[in-house]
């Protein structure tokens, strides 16, 4: 079980001071902005101006290119390396059918390809989801099919092939958006590899985690079942990753739809967090779940004072992990409409039960109940109310919610290990004769 999750402040600043963002913010003035003002938007817009150059649809005769971590290094070339990762300038997609992918990667000769984060072709994910088979698929969402990949020397991939009608709007917002998140590292973050077109496809590569995500493991549909302390820990990798992002530069990234699916799990349970950034693009899709008006992102998690302002700020993701907490607790859906009415919408129930001093009623009914976890469940609930609060200047700031969650961690362990100490007072002198031993 790792125990870093995440980099110190002084490892933030360094990186903030290091950030390619901050440097060409530098080189436009705009570096040393106070942007608690800024919503995301303004950002994304600036974000627009600054790369204009390294997108201009229709400029470029190609129908491949990659946008990605090749950038991130180079930042200051970004205009050479637009051109360089134009791969149609000397592979295969010259003459490809643009409708047809299969008689585009048959018409390819892959000369060009460079294999490695960042910067792979069309024919490279081709190969590596094997044609795109069934057999990779490992999932489907709001942007579209999802699957598994193998780069030919590089890494497990998940590729994200969008649906039809991902295709138009907002293209080149989305394409400097993943410029941006392209360049964000951190363990608790699933890597975003880069962003590929080749004719009508647009796919995403990113990193691939290997063990479902947290809806799956709550619901029982994978794992054996997560323990109080496992759930802790992985609301403390969420926590940690969210407050990256929104210390990452002088212009927070707002992930905008945190939930319990779009948090990857890894072999030992331990939490990434996936599609920051994206919801934007994610609520093109007509979807049942997702608000298709200019407030974005998914039903049950969105911030009140967000659908009513319309203005997004870092506490929108507050009110969603507060959201998320509850879910992590209780183990069920943000919504249950086949509930009776008063338990339908769980965070309303689930806090008029911590409320009442019944936390433990709300309590999901696969955790186990004893005096450290049940202790520990009602800090839960404070922590979810405080973020919950329905105006964003009462909630804590996401780094203040790692650190709580920390002292909760703490607590239940040092109760845990009392409470089996004096459960299993046997095995307890056990242990401690075998650490007497030892020592001797
Ligand atoms: N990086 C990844 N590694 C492994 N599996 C992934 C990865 N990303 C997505 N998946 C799988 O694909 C499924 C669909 O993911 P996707 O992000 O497209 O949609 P979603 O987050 O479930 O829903 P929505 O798009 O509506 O927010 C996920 O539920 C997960 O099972």
């Amino acid at each position: 079980m790792k125990k870093t999750t995440g980099p110190s402040l002084n490892q933030l600043n360094q990186r903030k001071r290091n950030s390619a963002f901050q440097d060409k913010g530098a080189r436009n003035g705009t570096g040393s902005h106070n942007v608690k003002n800024h919503t995301v938007l303004t950002y994304l817009k600036s974000a627009v101006r600054r790369c204009v150059g390294l997108f201009l649809p229709g400029k470029r005769k190609t129908s491949s290119k990659v946008v990605g971590n090749d950038e991130r290094k180079n930042t200051d070339k970004v205009r050479e390396l637009s051109s360089s990762t134009d791969l149609s300038s000397n592979n295969s997609n010259k003459g490809s059918s643009k409708s047809n992918f299969s008689h585009s990667y048959a018409s390819s000769s892959s000369s060009s390809n460079q294999i490695g984060p960042g910067n792979f072709s069309f024919e490279e994910i081709y190969r590596a989801t094997s044609k795109f088979s069934l057999d990779n698929k490992i999932g489907e969402g709001g942007f579209g099919t999802v699957y598994k990949g193998k780069l030919s020397n590089g890494p497990l991939v998940a590729v994200k092939r969008a649906k039809k009608d991902v295709q138009n709007k907002h293209l080149s917002e989305f394409k400097n958006e993943i410029y941006t998140l392209s360049k964000v590292e951190h363990l608790n973050l699933v890597r975003l590899y880069g962003y590929l077109e080749h004719g009508e496809e647009k796919i995403i590569v990113v990193e691939y985690v290997n063990n479902g995500t947290l809806r799956e493991h709550l619901d029982g549909t994978r794992g054996q079942g997560l323990e109080i302390g496992e759930r802790l820990d992985i609301a403390i990798d969420v926590a940690h990753a969210v407050t990256y992002l929104h210390m990452y530069t002088d212009h927070p990234i707002i992930h905008r739809d945190i939930k319990a699916s779009n948090i990857l799990i890894t072999d030992n349970l331990r939490a990434k967090v996936a599609d920051f950034g994206f919801a934007r693009l994610a609520a093109i899709d007509p979807s049942k779940t997702h608000i298709s008006t200019q407030v974005k992102g998914t039903a049950g998690y969105v911030d009140p004072d967000y659908m009513r302002t319309h203005h997004l700020t870092e506490k929108s993701d507050v009110y969603s992990f507060g959201v998320l907490l509850v879910e992590m607790i209780t183990g069920r859906h943000p919504v249950e409409p086949q509930r009776q009415l008063n338990e339908r919408v769980t965070i309303r129930w689930a806090m008029q039960m911590w409320k009442q001093g019944e936390a433990v009623v709300a309590m999901d009914p696969r955790l186990r109940r004893n005096p450290a976890s049940n202790k520990a469940i009602e800090k839960i609930f404070r922590l979810a109310y405080q973020c919950l609060a329905p105006m964003r200047k009462s909630r804590p700031s996401m780094k203040n919610c790692a650190e709580v969650l920390w002292g909760i961690r703490k607590d239940f362990r040092d109760k845990a290990l009392t409470h089996h100490s004096s459960n299993f007072p046997e095995r307890n002198a056990r242990n401690n004769k075998h650490k007497t031993l030892v020592s001797a």
